[in-house]
């Protein structure tokens, strides 16, 4: 079956005026391939000396305690987002606790919803092979009921995605990201709007999954909608969170944590948000120049000061030693998240540990990429070679052989 019989969001999905069946019918719209890339990046300061805050983490704060001139703030996005991070691994332990051990359950065999939901996952299973294609190799290893969980929460990012960055983008407003927002809740309270939400509904049936990441991507999207500018590091790392980081913590619930890993659950899900904010870092030092032609720059407005750089030059697209100079630091901060995720995709279980590895070890590499086009990343798009890929991915596999450390290597 073709993935163009696939079910994207349109305005009218979001517009509550149809149902699902009415959806079934009216659906398979294709994607836009022609999609641009965002975002930028920053990096945990001063790690292994840092400040220890109230949740015990080890990251000062450089991108410092943010209050505004009337004290409405006065935490960092970074430690807000640990917060979150704190709030998951806690949910997921007390899921443990109650079901003992967690196990996938078995699907409730209702004669009829059974074809229907197979066939749901099966269709995410083509969105994935279509728009992801070493991603989905990589999932290949899982066990079948957490690959297709992933499939899902895959379909869902990409639906909400599209909103903001595919062909019905210019009639998105805020209005029909919150009735997106309501979609997602019958997700959760098991009345899924169409065919894909049921796949994504079963998911989050069968997994220690919670709300708060699929909300916040969600608000990510709303901020997509509001601005193409960003101050500083503490800005733009809760614009990741939102749009990248909250995939690293839907991931991990899915794929499991080792039952011999000594880890503790939050740093696991640490890593994770480490693996996502990383990925999303190195779109956007891929991206800059597609961005700029579309008016937006992920960027930290005040780094580019400190290098002597303006939104002009980026607009202009000039490499000189000062933009060269800037994007080494932006590089280096990136592969700092992925060091961070690296001592979490250890601690994965087994089988779930290749596409964890595949993914990190392959996004890793586009920054190679960019350094060997000579920052040039304003008219050469930095690309990995199949061959490269072909190289990488047996890597990853020999590394996903690596089991958890039998110490705890862990810990924030
Ligand atoms: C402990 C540990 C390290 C566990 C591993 C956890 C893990 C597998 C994390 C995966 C992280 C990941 C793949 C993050 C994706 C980040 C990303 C690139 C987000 C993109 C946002 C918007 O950016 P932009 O608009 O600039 O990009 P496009 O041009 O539109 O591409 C996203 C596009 C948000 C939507 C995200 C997706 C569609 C990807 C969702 C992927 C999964 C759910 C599967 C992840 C699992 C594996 C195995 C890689
Ligand atoms: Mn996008």
């Amino acid at each position: 079956m073709s993935v163009a019989l696939l079910w994207v969001v349109s305005p009218c999905d979001v517009s509550n005026g149809t149902s699902f069946m009415e959806s079934v019918r009216e659906g398979n719209r294709f994607f836009d391939s022609s999609r641009h890339r965002n975002l930028v990046s920053n990096e945990r300061i001063n790690r292994g000396g840092g400040k220890q805050t109230n949740n015990g983490r080890k990251f000062s704060v450089r991108s410092a305690i943010l209050a505004t001139p009337s004290g409405e703030r006065t935490m960092t996005s970074e430690q807000m987002v640990y917060d979150v991070v704190l709030r998951q691994a806690a949910l997921v332990k007390r899921q443990l606790r109650s079901t003992n051990e967690f196990e996938v359950k078995p699907d409730i065999p209702i004669p009829g919803n059974l074809g229907l939901l197979s066939e749901a996952y099966a269709r995410c299973g083509e969105v994935c092979a279509e728009y992801a294609k070493t991603f989905n190799l990589g999932t290949m290893l899982m066990t079948p009921e957490r690959r297709r969980a992933i499939w899902a929460i895959y379909v869902w990012c990409r639906r909400t995605d599209e909103l903001v960055d595919g062909p019905n983008a210019s009639y998105i407003t805020p209005a029909a990201l919150d009735r997106w927002e309501n979609r997602l809740e019958d997700v959760f309270n098991g009345r899924p709007f169409d065919m894909l939400d049921g796949a994504s509904s079963d998911t989050v049936s069968n997994f220690p999954v919670d709300i708060q990441p699929f909300r916040g991507m969600i608000e990510g999207m709303r901020m997509d909608l509001r601005r193409s500018r960003y101050k500083n590091f503490d800005e733009l790392y809760l614009y990741w969170y939102y749009v990248a980081g909250t995939v690293g913590l839907m991931s991990v619930a899915i794929m499991g944590i080792a039952p011999e890993s000594k880890a503790t659950t939050e740093s696991v899900y640490n890593a994770a948000l480490a693996l996502g904010i990383a990925n999303q870092l190195t779109n956007i030092l891929r991206d800059v120049g597609e961005d700029a032609r579309r008016g937006r720059v992920y960027l930290p407005q005040d780094e580019l000061a400190q290098a002597g750089l303006s939104y002009e030059d980026i607009f202009a697209g000039r490499v000189t030693d000062k933009w060269r100079i800037f994007m080494k630091y932006q590089i280096h901060r990136a592969r700092k998240f992925f060091d961070e995720a690296e001592k979490g995709v250890i601690e994965l279980s087994s089988a779930s540990r290749f596409p964890a590895w595949a993914s990190l070890v392959l996004y890793r590499k586009i920054l190679d990429e960019i350094e060997a086009n000579d920052y040039n990343n304003f008219t050469k798009r930095a690309y990995v070679s199949k061959s490269k890929k072909l190289i990488a991915l047996p890597i990853a596999y020999a590394k996903s052989l690596v089991p958890p450390t039998k110490t705890v290597s862990l810990q924030r």
